[in-house]
C-alpha cells in the first residue's frame, strides 16, 4: 500500500439553508486504498460526494485530492477523478462499444487511441459478449459494468462509485464486486453502499456517517472491536442507533 494519501478532509460540513448535512468532518483516504461510506438515509454520503467531486461547494473546511485544493484547483481535480454516479449514465441507443468510443473520443482521445483503449476496457472486464449490444437492451448489471467502464477510460487515479449495486441481483452484483477488486490497489475508490455484506467483502476501511456525523472509522475488524459487538451487522447497527466511537 503507498503512504500518500489520496484525500485529506479537513473539518468539511455542508450546511443547506437550515439543514447540516455535514459536521465538520476531518479524514485521510491513502493512495491505493478502497474507502466505504456506510450510513442510514440521510446521513450525508451523497452530499461528501457531491462536494468532493466538486459538484457542490462545502460550507466551511478543506480537501485536498492528491494534492490539489478542493475549488482552488478544480480543473486538476477533474483530471483525475471520475464519477460512476447511481443512475447509469450511458446512451441507451448506442452499443456497448459505441459508447465506450464516444467517451474516449469526447474527453480527446485520437481515433486509434481511442480504438485501443476501448478494446483494453472490452477485455479487461469481460464485456465480448455485449459489445454490439444497444445499452437500453442490457441488464441493470451489465448497464452498471458499462457505466463504471466509460468511468475508467480516462485512467483515474480516483473513482468515486455512488451505490453501484443498487437494486441488483445477488448475481449481478457478485460480478460487480469481481470488477471493482480488479481495480483494488491501482486506483483509490471511494464507495457508498447500503449494502454491509457489500462493505465488508470490498472495503479496506470504512467510515460511517449518521445525522451528517461520522461515527466511526476502521477496517471491518476495527469497528467491530469499537462498537464491542461480535458482528459487523451489529457494529453498524450500534453505531447508527447511538453508539459513539
Ligand atoms: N439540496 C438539498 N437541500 C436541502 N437538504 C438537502 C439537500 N440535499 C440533501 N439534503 C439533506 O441533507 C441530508 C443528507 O443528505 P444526503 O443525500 O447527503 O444523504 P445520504 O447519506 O446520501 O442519503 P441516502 O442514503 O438516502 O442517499 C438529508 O437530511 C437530506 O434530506
Amino acid at each position: 500500500m503507498k503512504l500518500t494519501n489520496a484525500i485529506e478532509i479537513q473539518q468539511l460540513s455542508k450546511q443547506y439553508k437550515t439543514k447540516v448535512a455535514l459536521h465538520p468532518l476531518t479524514l485521510s483516504i491513502p493512495e491505493g486504498q478502497l474507502f466505504g461510506l456506510l450510513g442510514v438515509n440521510g446521513a450525508g454520503k451523497t452530499t461528501l460526494i457531491k462536494i468532493l467531486t466538486g459538484l457542490l461547494k462545502p460550507s466551511s473546511g478543506t480537501a485536498h485530492i492528491l494534492g490539489h485544493s478542493l475549488s482552488k484547483e478544480d480543473s486538476a481535480i477533474h483530471s483525475i477523478i471520475a464519477v460512476s454516479p447511481q443512475e447509469t449514465a450511458i446512451a441507451p441507443n448506442l452499443t456497448v462499444r459505441e459508447n465506450l468510443l464516444l467517451m474516449a473520443r469526447i474527453h480527446g482521445f485520437s481515433k486509434l487511441q481511442a480504438t485501443a483503449k476501448v478494446d483494453e476496457m472490452i477485455a479487461q472486464f469481460s464485456l465480448e459478449p455485449f459489445e454490439k449490444e444497444r445499452g437500453k437492451t442490457l441488464s441493470g448489471g451489465w448497464q452498471r459494468k458499462l457505466s463504471i467502464s466509460m468511468a475508467l477510460i480516462l485512467e483515474p487515479r480516483i473513482l468515486f462509485l455512488d451505490e453501484p449495486t443498487l437494486g441488483l441481483d445477488i448475481i449481478s452484483r457478485q460480478e460487480l464486486w469481481t470488477m471493482i477488486q480488479k481495480l483494488k490497489g491501482s486506483t483509490t475508490i471511494v464507495l457508498t453502499t447500503h449494502y454491509l455484506e457489500e462493505a465488508v467483502e470490498l472495503c479496506d476501511r470504512i467510515c460511517i456517517l449518521k445525522d451528517g456525523y461520522m461515527k466511526a472509522v476502521g477496517t471491518v475488524d476495527e469497528l467491530i472491536d469499537q462498537s464491542k459487538q461480535s458482528t459487523f451487522k451489529d457494529a453498524f447497527v450500534h453505531f447508527v442507533t447511538g453508539g459513539e466511537s
